[in-house]
């Protein structure tokens, strides 16, 4: 049989193709712990310093970009809180019985212009959602405030920030003409594309919106055509990630971006973690600056599904107005994730078996649905993604189109993909947490989750890609009972229950049959798991999980998915000792030690992937890697490159110096 020869055969053949790997990973494996408690980049302090000495507009001390005080720690326990930023937050709780907000109520007060108006109407929604309802005249209407919004998931949130910008742009239609007004940030490319692409159906649905031009400004993108795009169109509406937009900032922020109005943070909560925060205060700082009303002048939209008051204090240094409205339409101790799906968890005993009983689930949804089946399955890491994927294709491709996506796969396939999925009335997209947050593909069915998110909230997010816009839909967690602190984690830290759960053991056949649909990426099996082991060591802390436990559980995989449970990932006793674990019972326990002798060349001085020399220090002391290393797009940020290599760019090294916890899992 196929299983058994693989299984014999296999030590064998990883061994030589292992090396290479593991060393890579044990870089990975460092600096997973350590990029999660990293503090400020020294890089950006350096530019943002850059950018004060060079800029001839800047105004002396007048400036919150200049005088605020840069946190030397980023732990969010750690944010400098004044506490009179509290003070300024005027929370608007959601209410019961609120009189309801129609398109027409706002047409008859003059909120709207009827040209929005008609374009909005022609949409043909039933009604304004809470959201739209709750945020769309504040928004316009309060001169010195900020707004943050809070709505779960599928509720129309795009459209709460977007026509009040259009009639923002309507309002003031006859100054600046030619000039950036609102600035709209996402975490990710596609994402971002996703936001520009619903701008563009507001324009089809009335030709004369369409002065009011869009264009995106992502990673992985032709820098050059973006910015022939900008000089062409003049947009009004630029809608970016974080690293592209800081770039275009830096050669063109006096061109095009000095009468910038709004600025808004879809996915708030993420663009103000760790990783992105600094980016969005250099954002922010360069567009206080260039103003030419005030430094002042820009009033900032938060936007998400997961927030809290305490967003607002981590926001402190980028918001503007003398107070902020929270607007809420979730009540304080209800659960954020959207009621109307219906949420399982799966439990096995071994972290491999969450991968007999995902496919065990599809089988049973392909035969037990007469109609169609269309279902995104999210995994921790990208290799573990395709993965995955390739052990789906192989079962069900027959049946159904089944889709790889995360941050390794090159944009313009990602774009195609994204709008395939779109599209689709049965299919499953396979991906990392990169899908995770705001994408919107109708008529998701399920959602299914094979291990822990990268964050808690994005628990919330994942199951968010379905039940959308009124819709009805479920997910299933599938996960081993090493990882159950993670369920009790969304009971306490997000009062989320999951009502259903069961105990899964997988047959003999269904092993069989998936260790055959695994095929040849058995090749990469190690790299595989060590890639799941570098990501689970980093959410240790946050999950409450037991490193004794929870890591040789992972790495057991190993065995399991060869069909020999007694095997052990093999590595160097040099790798061993990068990890600091060639005196730990958990390290014998995970790996066993070859003698690579022969590849010491390599083992000398190797450097990771992101081109990165490796002290091998840092996963002891867990505190090393984070300064040279956060990246400022989650995903991939590449700078369109192939067009882009006339001048140097200030931050054409992102693409190889992002964090690799990231690198890893999106
Ligand atoms: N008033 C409305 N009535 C019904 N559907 C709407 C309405 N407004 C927007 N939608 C649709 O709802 C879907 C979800 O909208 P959107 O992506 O803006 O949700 P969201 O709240 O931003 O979700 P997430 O939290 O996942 O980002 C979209 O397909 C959008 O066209």
């Amino acid at each position: 049989m196929l299983t058994s020869l693989l299984v014999k055969s296999r030590p064998s053949l990883l061994v030589g193709r292992s090396l290479s790997v593991l060393f890579t990973n044990c870089n990975r494996i460092n600096r997973g712990v350590s990029n999660r408690a990293y503090h400020d980049s020294d890089r950006d302090q350096k530019n943002f310093g850059r950018y004060q000495k060079n800029d001839s507009n800047r105004r002396p001390g007048n400036s919150r970009f200049n005088s605020r005080p840069r946190a030397s720690s980023r732990d969010d326990d750690e944010v400098n809180f004044d506490k009179s930023t509290f003070s300024k937050l005027i929370h608007v709780p959601k209410e019961e019985n609120s009189k309801e907000v129609t398109l027409d109520t706002l047409l008859e007060e003059g909120v709207l212009d009827k040209e929005l108006h008609k374009a909005i109407a022609r949409m043909e929604f039933p009604c304004l959602t809470p959201v739209q309802q709750k945020t769309i005249k504040p928004i316009l209407s309060s001169e010195d405030q900020d707004v943050i919004a809070r709505a779960k998931t599928g509720t129309g949130k795009t459209f709460a920030f977007l026509i009040p910008i259009f009639q923002h742009l309507i309002n003031t239609k006859l100054d600046s003409q030619y000039m950036v007004k609102a600035v709209i940030v996402a975490p990710t490319r596609d994402l971002a594309l996703q936001i520009e692409a619903e701008v563009k159906k507001i324009h089809d649905m009335n030709y004369g919106l369409k002065k009011y031009a869009c264009v995106s400004l992502v990673g992985g993108t032709d820098f050059r055509a973006a910015m022939e795009k900008m000089n062409k169109l003049r947009p009004n509406i630029v809608i970016a990630t974080p690293g592209r937009l800081i770039d275009v900032l830096e050669r063109y922020s006096n061109k095009f971006f000095r009468f910038v109005d709004y600025k808004v943070l879809d996915e708030a909560d993420r663009l103000l973690e760790i990783g992105f925060r600094d980016d969005l205060e250099t954002i922010s700082g360069i567009l206080n600056e260039k103003n030419s009303k005030s430094t002042d002048n820009i009033k900032t939209l938060l936007f998400s599904a997961t927030l809290d008051d305490k967003v607002q204090k981590l926001a402190n240094n980028i918001m503007n107005k003398k107070e902020c409205l929270f607007l809420d339409t979730v009540d304080k101790n209800e659960p954020e994730a959207h009621e109307r799906i219906d949420q399982s968890v799966v439990v096995s005993e071994k972290f491999a078996n969450s991968i007999f009983a995902a496919v065990e689930h599809i089988k049973k949804q392909i035969t037990e649905r007469d109609s169609n089946y269309k279902a995104i399955i999210f995994a921790p890491t990208v290799k573990f993604t395709s993965f995955l994927c390739n052990i789906l294709q192989n079962e069900f491709k027959k049946n159904l189109p089944i889709l790889e996506f995360h941050g390794k796969i090159t944009q313009n396939k990602r774009t195609s993909l994204v709008k395939r999925f779109k599209r689709e009335e049965s299919g499953i997209l396979v991906c990392t947490d990169v899908g995770a947050r705001g994408m919107d593909f109708p008529n998701v069915h399920e959602v299914l989750q094979i291990g822990v998110p990268s964050e808690l909230a994005n628990y919330i997010h994942r199951i968010g890609r379905t039940a959308r816009s009124g819709k009805e839909g479920s997910s299933v967690l599938f996960i081993c009972k090493e990882e159950m602190p993670f369920v009790k984690e969304l009971k306490d830290a997000k009062n989320i229950t999951i009502a259903k759960q069961e105990t899964y053991e997988p047959s003999e056949e269904i092993k069989t049959e998936v260790l055959e649909a695994m095929g040849q990426d058995t090749d990469d099996l190690s790299d595989i798991i060590i890639s799941l082991i570098s990501s689970y060591r980093s959410c240790i802390k946050e999950y409450r999980f037991s490193e004794r436990r929870i890591l040789p559980e992972i790495a057991s995989s190993y065995g399991v998915l060869l069909n020999d449970p007694q095997l052990k990932i093999p590595v160097s006793r040099r790798f061993l000792d990068k990890l600091g674990l060639s005196r730990s019972p958990i390290g014998r326990e995970m790996f066993e030690i070859r003698d690579y002798s022969g590849n010491r060349d390599r083992s000398e001085n190797f450097h990771d992937e992101d081109g990165d020399a490796d002290s091998g220090s840092s996963f002891r002391s867990g505190n090393s890697y984070g300064n040279r290393n956060r990246r400022r797009d989650y995903d991939n940020d590449q700078f369109g490159r192939g067009n882009n290599n006339r001048r140097s760019f200030s931050r054409n090294n992102d693409n190889s110096n992002y964090s690799n916890r990231n690198n890893n899992r999106y």
